[in-house]
């Protein structure tokens, strides 16, 4: 145990109502919107090989020019309540919106710099209207925001220089007073999601990172902020030198997912995922794997198994509409959810083994298990092992509560379901009523002695 006075300043999961109703969310919508949306992944009939919101790190391109977009900005298909009315129809419980991403625009009319969006032919405050419009849906608002601002002139990558550290020290003081201003002009949201945050002169920041993390925390208590926000005072990211959680979740689930519950070392976490393999801002040239319904249902059900969120990115186009694809898979995730939503909201991992047909995810506080069924397998019989004096009392398909299933027992603990052949093109999920064993009630089966 290392002596540290800018670590993780708790152990263990929140347990405020706060923490419990964002560990319940299940499912979020992520938008990364600004300047980049414009170009689309392409500069002067050229494609940018990179994801589309990075467009201006590209060589090809004079910064200054890129710069400059925050002119041309006016989206006139800019519609919140519409974008409110897809993440309600796709089931999200939040939102996590880019407020300014590594470019340094910002969606709002900051008073610490020009470069906003009240400087564009758009001119209105776009995170108030998404804010109110998600606000107005019941889907609760976490904002984006990126350390790492590439506009501003006193962002340094590293400090190397005594000239480097004067211009961080205005530039820690243009953040705090950033953020600040957001947790102010918009106090309904729930939580800040910080990115931009791994660079040199960022990770020598961990006792002004520390400070500003306990500011935040006492101007909105309730607050939630990921691991990614700040580094330990030996620039450990996300987990502190002594291997402790930092922030409130782990925020480092960034297109991938956890291959198993021992991954999660017993935190929250969310994943944020795209729908092609990277791309967060609007590219108008979706290249490669571009992810389908059922394959975004999936990671939706194993993040739940595991205790997680999932997150799933949209990218709005510079005129402000969501693109079809988009709208198609809101509509695709919406249809299965307003069936099987149950298993996916206030769950979280059941304890049972996991089996090749599919994932468990349990309903947080009860004994109700829900089996999230992908694969059926060419027996047609689903295996369950349940964790030990656990009684399997009713089981049945939730969609169709009339279709009751009768367990066979196999051995202590292990169960075979037995379903109807049956056409199958989207998941569904099976209940288990369960409770525990009285004393004594063990199994029919003596374990084999090995
Ligand atoms: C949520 C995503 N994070 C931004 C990003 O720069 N990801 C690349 C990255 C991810 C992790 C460590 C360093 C760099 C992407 O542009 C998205 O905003």
């Amino acid at each position: 145990q290392i002596t540290l006075l800018h670590g993780s300043h708790r152990v263990g999961k929140r347990s405020d109502a706060a923490m419990e109703k964002w560990r319940g969310y299940g499912l979020g919508q992520f938008i990364h919107w600004g300047l980049y949306a414009i170009p689309g992944g392409a500069w002067n009939g050229k494609q940018y090989n990179g994801a589309a919101e990075w467009i201006r790190s590209w060589n090809g391109i004079p910064k200054s020019t890129y710069d400059s977009l925050n002119y041309s900005f006016n989206p006139t298909a800019f519609d919140a309540k519409a974008w409110a009315k897809t993440a309600r129809q796709m089931g999200a419980k939040y939102v996590t919106f880019t407020t300014k991403h590594h470019d340094g625009f910002c969606l709002w009319p900051s008073k610490y710099t020009k470069y906003t969006v009240k400087n564009s032919p758009y001119k209105k405050d776009i995170v108030k209207a998404v804010v109110d419009a998600y606000d107005q849906e019941g889907i609760d608002v976490i904002l984006y925001f990126s350390v790492m601002d590439w506009n501003h002139p006193d962002w340094r990558y590293d400090l190397k220089t005594k000239e480097d550290s004067i211009a961080f020290e205005r530039f820690k003081k243009f953040t705090r007073n950033q953020l600040i201003e957001l947790l102010t002009n918009y106090p309904t949201v729930k939580g800040l999601w910080f990115d931009g945050t791994w660079d040199k002169s960022w990770v020598k920041q961990a006792a002004f990172a520390d400070e500003l993390e306990t500011e935040m925390r006492k101007l909105r208590p309730g607050l939630i902020i990921g691991s990614r926000f700040r580094a330990d005072e030996n620039g450990k990211r996300h987990f502190d030198s002594n291997g402790v959680l930092m922030g409130d979740y782990e925020q480092g689930w960034e297109r991938k997912i956890p291959a198993k519950i021992e991954d999660v070392h017993g935190n929250d976490w969310d994943c944020v995922m795209t729908v092609p393999e990277n791309q967060w801002g609007y590219n108008a040239a979706w290249n490669g794997h571009i992810k389908t319904g059922n394959e975004l249902i999936e990671m939706t059900a194993r993040c739940v198994s595991m205790g997680g969120n999932f997150v799933l990115n949209f990218g709005p186009k510079g005129d402000g509409s969501i693109r079809q694809e988009e709208i198609k898979l809101a509509t695709e995730i919406g249809d299965w959810m307003k069936i099987n939503q149950e298993a996916i909201y206030n769950c979280e991992y059941a304890g049972y083994e996991k089996q090749d047909w599919g994932y468990f995810t349990k309903k947080s506080g009860t004994d109700k298990i829900y089996m999230v069924v992908f694969n059926v397998p060419v027996s047609a019989a689903l295996r369950i092992k349940t964790p030990p004096k656990t009684i399997i009392k009713k089981a049945y398909l939730l969609a169709d509560t009339q279709e009751v299933f009768s367990p066979e027992e196999i051995s202590g603990d292990e169960y075979f379901l037995h379903l109807k052949k049956r056409e199958q093109s989207k998941p569904f999920v099976i209940v288990l009523e369960t409770a525990k064993a009285e004393k004594g009630n063990g199994t029919k089966y003596e374990k084999a002695k090995i």
